[in-house]
Parts: C-alpha cells; structure tokens; sequence
C-alpha cells in the first residue's frame, strides 16, 4: 500500500490497515514449523508463536530454541514418553531425532560422561506448564538408560528408589490450585550422582520454599495438600 501503511489479514477473518512500522516480518514458508527456532530467519515474537501453534497442532509439543527446549503442555497423553522412545533416544545425535525433553536427558548424560564435569538441566515456566511432568520424564529417562540392562549397565535398586520417591513428595508439596490439579507448591533441586560406568551411584533431593500458609487457609475451589485426603482414605 501507500506510505508506511499496510494490508493485514487477521486470523479474525478481518482486513485492517495499519502502519508497517507495528508489523512483524514473516519467514518464507521453508520456515514452517522449523525444529530449532535460531533457524528462523526473522526471530521476532510473531514468528516464534507462529512456529509453536503450528508444530502443536501436529502434535509437536517440543521445539527447540537454541540451547533451550521449549515445551507446550498438550493436556492429554501424546505417548510419546514409552520405553520404545527412550530407546530411539538413547545414544543420538540432537540433529538425529525430534526435539524431545529425553533428547535433552541425553545429552546431559553423554557430557556428563564424556566431560566428567556436573551437569544441570533447569526446568522453568508458570504454574501448570509442564514442569513436574518433564521433571519425571527427565527422571524416568535417566532412570532406565543408567539400569538398562541390554547395554551392560546394571540395575542396583537404586532407580526404582529415586522414581519412587516421587509419589511421596507430591502428596506433600503438590495440591490442587485453579491453575493445576496437581501444583508443586515447593522448589526443589534433585540430585542424581552416577558412577563412571553411567550407573545411578545415589539421589538426594532437596526442597525449599514450601507454601506453608496453605495447610491452615486455602484459597475458594482450592484444595490442601493431597497427604490432607489420601490419609483418611487409607482409614490412618
Ligand atoms: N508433557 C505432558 N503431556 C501430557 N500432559 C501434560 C504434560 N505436561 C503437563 N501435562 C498436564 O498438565 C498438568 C500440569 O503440569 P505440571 O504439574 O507439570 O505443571 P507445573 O509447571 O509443574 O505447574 P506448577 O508450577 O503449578 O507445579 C499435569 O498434571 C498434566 O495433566
């Protein structure tokens, strides 16, 4: 058009003209739902919304961007966390397989083995956006690579401990906010030490910041912690 102005077809189904200096640029179609969004020729807030609502809807819950994975919570079970994915994970190249969070579990395995040094994975985002579940499945993941027994590695108990503890924790720290049935109201840090072999060698976890105020006073169509009503269902 004119001047600075432009056409702008909105997902509306509305036509509104506006200046050019309040657009974004859009990528080439090559671009569509591109794995990794530093690929994105234009980087721009638009286009990176665009690329995660695209790649959702095919069920894409994971991108990459950069050194970071980005994750959108689906709601539902993708399958797409089976033994049959941690295998097809186990041992690839990042460039080999979809983004995935066992893809990132991986590779904090590999150079943690191969570097020696500690590794962290931080698992950030607001309430009810996923981070207990791929926090488990980073577990889960690192659990059966380090007891899998077709690649040498011996079981020593000690996975099954370290999943187990799981259950224990959220029936004390997690309790159901308008936002998420089961909210983690409490950090925590988990600690998996692995000898050089890649076995798991033990687990701490640490927490801190617990909601306190919430075992006396619970906000309407909110609930206590679920420890509250698991108890007087096993008649304790
Ligand atoms: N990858 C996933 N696949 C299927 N469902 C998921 C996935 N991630 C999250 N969900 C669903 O969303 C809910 C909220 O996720 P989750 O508890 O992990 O959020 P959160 O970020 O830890 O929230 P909070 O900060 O409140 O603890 C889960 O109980 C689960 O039903």
């Amino acid at each position: 058009m004119a001047g600075d102005k432009v056409h702008v077809h909105l997902m509306t189904g509305q036509d509104v003209v506006v200046s050019i200096n309040v657009t974004e640029k859009v990528n080439p179609p090559k671009f569509e739902k591109v794995e990794d969004m530093a690929d994105l020729g234009y980087l721009n807030e638009a286009s990176v919304v665009h690329n995660l609502k695209q790649r959702y809807a095919a069920q894409a819950i994971y991108t990459y961007s950069g050194l970071f994975l980005v994750a959108v919570n689906p709601y539902y079970d993708l399958q797409i966390y089976g033994h049959e994915f941690v295998m097809a994970y186990r041992n690839k190249k990042r460039t080999e397989m979809m983004p995935h969070i066992f893809a990132i579990a991986d590779a904090a395995f590999h150079d943690m083995l191969h570097t020696k040094e500690n590794q962290s994975i931080l698992i950030t985002g607001e309430s009810g956006a996923g981070k207990t579940e791929n926090t488990k499945k980073v577990i889960q993941y690192l659990t059966a690579i380090a007891g899998d027994k077709s690649t040498g590695n011996v079981s020593s108990g000690l996975e099954q401990q370290v999943l187990s503890a799981n259950p224990i924790l959220e029936s004390f720290g997690n309790a159901q906010t308008i936002r998420n049935n089961n909210s983690s109201r409490f950090g925590k840090f988990i600690r998996i030490e692995f000898n050089a072999a890649g076995q798991i060698a033990g687990a701490n976890i640490e927490w801190y910041l617990l909601e306190k105020p919430r075992v006396t006073h619970q906000s309407r169509l909110e609930r206590n912690y679920h420890i509250f009503y698991q108890l007087p269902r096993t008649g304790c």
